[in-house]
């Protein structure tokens, strides 16, 4: 992959779009490093996910979030964002100035079926309707990525390769 020298490859989207999965490969096939920002944050607190948003809420979470994500400059390393990150601007901007985003998108609908029986993702657990409210409004927020990838009807490694492709001329 080209790409910018010195920059990350962020990947954002909603929960269940493959951000962890697809981050892990195509680090592994470009020899690149892999970071997950919520595995960051689990170990930088001790707390699991569904841990801190009971017992911190997800203001708390978001704080940390922002942190941890900031610590990120100058690594030319694949990040995996959390599926929120996006819902500061702040942490747009960042993403913007020290890397290339790749949203991975994909209906509700397909979305939902992968994380809705999930307990390690506090926030499915939430009414299917408040659930897609929280989709639809972060859309915008993902579509300023430098790229986006439909993901439906691809695997992981048909992600990858489509990431890496449209990367190329960047
Ligand atoms: N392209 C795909 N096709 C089919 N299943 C997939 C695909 N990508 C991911 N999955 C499956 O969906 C589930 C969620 O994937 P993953 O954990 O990578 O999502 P995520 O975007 O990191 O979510 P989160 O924001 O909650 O961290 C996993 O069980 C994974 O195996
Ligand atoms: O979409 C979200 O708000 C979240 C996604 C996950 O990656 C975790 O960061 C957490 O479960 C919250
Ligand atoms: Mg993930």
């Amino acid at each position: 992959m080209t790409m910018q020298a010195n920059g990350n490859i962020y990947l954002t989207g909603f929960m269940g779009a493959g951000k962890t999965t697809v981050g892990k490969l195509l680090a592994r096939k470009n020899g690149l490093g892999f970071i997950d920002l919520d595995d960051v944050i689990v170990k930088q607190t001790g707390k699991s996910i569904p841990d801190i948003f009971r017992n911190e809420g997800e203001e708390w979470f978001r704080k940390v979030e922002s942190q941890v994500l900031e610590r990120m400059t100058g690594k030319r390393a694949v990040i995996s964002t959390g599926g929120g990150a996006v819902e500061k601007e702040e942490n747009v901007a960042f993403m913007r100035k020290t890397g290339l985003t790749f949203f991975l998108d994909a209906p509700f609908d397909v979305l939902y079926e992968r994380i809705k029986a999930d307990p390690g993702r506090p926030l499915a657990g939430i009414d299917r309707t408040k659930l897609e409210e929280r989709y639809s409004g972060r859309r915008k927020a993902y579509a300023t990525a430098d790229v986006t990838i439909q993901t439906m009807g691809l695997t992981p490694r048909e992600i990858v390769k489509a990431i890496v492709e449209a990367g190329q001329p960047l």
